[in-house]
């Protein structure tokens, strides 16, 4: 998918939300485990009830991958039931040296490979170009790279101060940001930045303007959706905001889909104020 075409998609859903697919087999309702695949199921009936409030889905792959082979297919089954204009995500956080970068890179994106065909991966930067180039080897494909992660413990390293030959002294995160743009620009690359971290969006505006940014960290973490589209959107929206559990277990009764539905909903309605104020 074109940064254009995500666009199209985000004015015509009035939404930048992002569903995320974390889906645990201890969470889901209890009436879904007899069902011959218990986690597609449910994925199934999430996706049905949020695909007109929602313009993309992130399934973390710690979720499928911790199942084992069983994982893998309803991954695979989840991928290909999202509906065509949705935008999908790999939460895989990969990077390697060039040669096994590769490999995960076609683990996502190759589906003669391996069946899955994901729109995008996210990939850690610490081990610098040739860990992420390989992802862009996909024609089409976007890599999202962590930038300034949600989490407490993303401050240990990402904040700290960089002194580069090239430019003054920065936040670890704003070099990644700069120096990765020499890999790719803002039509196959996306940056994570998380919503507990608002504050820091205007700064990464300045030095990554058009970039779209994939942003966990509303519900559950708590960070604030009007902060992030106030100081985070840009022109083209620019943002793909993630929200998992305060979506998908909203209720874990026989009404899970419709709760979920009703938490997408108010989410996408908000977005839609959003959009209104500030594109
Ligand atoms: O900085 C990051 C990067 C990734 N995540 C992932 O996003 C979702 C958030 O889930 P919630 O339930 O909405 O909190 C989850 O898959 C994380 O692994 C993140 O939270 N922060």
């Amino acid at each position: 998918m074109t940064k254009q075409q995500l666009f199209e998609q985000i004015t015509q859903k009035n939404s930048y939300l992002c569903v995320g697919l974390d889906t645990d087999i201890k969470k889901i309702p209890s009436h879904l485990l007899k069902e011959k695949d218990p986690i597609f199921e449910f994925n199934r009936q999430i996706i049905d009830a949020t695909a007109q409030f929602a313009v993309a889905y992130k399934p973390n792959i710690a979720f499928y991958e911790a199942l084992g082979a069983k994982g893998w297919e309803s991954l695979q089954k989840t991928i290909e039931y999202i509906p065509e204009e949705c935008f999908t995500i790999a939460d895989a956080k990969r990077g390697d040296i060039g040669n096994t970068s590769s490999l995960y890179a076609r683990t996502f994106f190759d589906k003669s490979s391996s069946g899955l065909d994901f729109d995008s991966v996210t990939v850690a930067p610490y081990m610098g170009s040739d860990s992420v180039i390989p992802f862009l080897e996909f024609e089409g494909k976007w890599v999202i790279l962590l930038a300034l992660t949600s989490n407490d413990g993303g401050d240990d390293f990402q904040q700290l101060l960089v002194n580069s030959e090239e430019s003054e002294i920065k936040n670890l995160y704003q070099q990644v940001i700069l120096t990765s743009q020499k890999w790719a620009d803002s039509e196959r690359m996306m940056y994570v930045v998380g919503a507990t971290k608002a504050d820091k969006l205007l700064k990464i505006r300045e030095i990554a303007p058009e970039h779209f940014l994939l942003v966990p960290g509303i519900g559950a973490q708590g960070g604030s959706l009007e902060e992030v589209s106030k100081y985070g959107m840009n022109k083209q929206c620019g943002l793909l905001v993630n929200s998992s559990r305060a979506i998908i277990y909203a209720s874990s009764g026989d009404d899970f889909a419709k709760v979920a539905a009703q938490e997408a909903q108010l989410v996408q309605e908000e977005m839609a104020k959003y959009l209104q104020m500030y594109l």
